[in-house]
């Protein structure tokens, strides 16, 4: 049942340097990357997905994780996260000194095989000794569920398979569970029968937002979810990004446009959009990319 309050307060979740840059054509100088998170970190998130520990073979843009772990200046008050697929995966972050991980599920069978070459089932199992070695290693463990609101490949996906997934991450130790819209079909009636249905298995302020804008739905579908009750979201600086295995998907919903979006609500998040924007349009530029940040833009032309 929507609670129709809005939070006073959100918590966003950086996506760029790993959602971003995985599926960007080019690959960026590992520099490059380790000054946009320190940008990133300078316009006041806390929380910031880095990098991930996955085959260089599958994903080529992320075959420097453990060098861009090992260049960042790390400010004190912000958590630094990294996906880990698996145990390799796991290993190669803890040495590399990571603060999280986040392991990451479909609700999608096609989806799951595509995209770790395994079935959910299996996936399930591979995650609870990964989430057992963080445990012992005291690093928390996100856990993300793809293909919420509609799979590339099998199309229509119930709230109930996304339901179970996200239940059986929790009950597994997972201490957040990211909801990704992977390729941002969903609506926002859509958005909220989902969290209707999750909430039931997660409770609420465990759940974050994980929306990507290829529908150009994503902030009507966050605004939903806003007032079902969740109060964490997941974001792009300058909608960086796309999905290997879905086909003109774009990127997360861009993180200056939430944040304008959360300003004008009166709710807190923290950055400071001025810096923000500018470095959506400085990674842009690096990038040889159109800024997909309408306020970024919209910004950039009022200097
Ligand atoms: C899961 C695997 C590894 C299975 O891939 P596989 O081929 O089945 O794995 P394998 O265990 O058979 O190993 C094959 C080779 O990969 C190596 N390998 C194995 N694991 C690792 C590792 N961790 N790090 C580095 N290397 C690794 C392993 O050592 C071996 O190397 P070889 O002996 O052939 O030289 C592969 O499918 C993979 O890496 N997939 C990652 C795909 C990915 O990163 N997708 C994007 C992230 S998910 C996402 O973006 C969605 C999300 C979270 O944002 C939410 C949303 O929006 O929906």
């Amino acid at each position: 049942m929507s609670s129709n309050h809005l939070p006073s307060r959100v918590k966003l979740v950086e996506m760029g340097p790993r959602d971003g840059l995985q599926n960007e054509p080019q690959t960026l100088a590992t520099g490059l990357k380790v000054a946009l998170i320190e940008r990133l970190a300078k316009a006041g998130h806390q929380h910031i997905e880095a990098t991930s520990f996955v085959s260089p073979r599958w994903v080529p843009q992320m075959a420097d994780a453990a060098a861009v772990m090992a260049q960042l200046k790390r400010a004190p008050d912000v958590t630094y996260r990294a996906l880990t697929p698996n145990l390799k995966g796991l290993e190669g972050a803890l040495a590399a000194g990571v603060d999280e991980v986040a392991v990451f599920a479909a609700a999608s069978e096609t989806f799951s095989q595509r995209n770790i070459n395994c079935s959910v089932h299996q996936s399930l199992a591979r995650f609870e000794t990964v989430i057992e070695r963080a445990q012992q290693a005291n690093v928390r463990v996100r856990g993300y569920v793809s293909t919420v609101m509609g799979c590339p490949y099998e199309g229509h996906i119930t709230p109930q398979q996304v339901a179970d997934v996200s239940d059986a991450l929790y009950r597994m130790g997972c201490y957040e569970i990211s909801l990704g819209d992977t390729i941002g079909t969903g609506t926002p009636r859509q958005a909220k029968k989902l969290i209707e249905a999750v909430s039931q298995k997660v409770p609420m302020e465990k759940l974050a937002a994980h929306f990507h804008d290829t529908y150009g739905q994503a902030l009507a579908n966050l605004y939903a979810v806003l007032e079902e009750g969740v109060a964490i979201i997941d974001a792009s600086v300058a909608g960086l990004g796309g999905c290997p295995y879905a086909k003109g998907a774009s990127g997360n919903v861009a993180t200056e446009d939430v944040v304008y979006m959360l300003e004008g609500l009166g709710i807190e998040s923290g950055l400071n959009l001025p810096v923000l924007a500018s470095t959506g349009v400085w990674i842009s530029a690096q990038l040889g990319r159109v800024n997909q940040s309408k306020v970024g833009q919209a910004l950039s032309t009022q200097k």
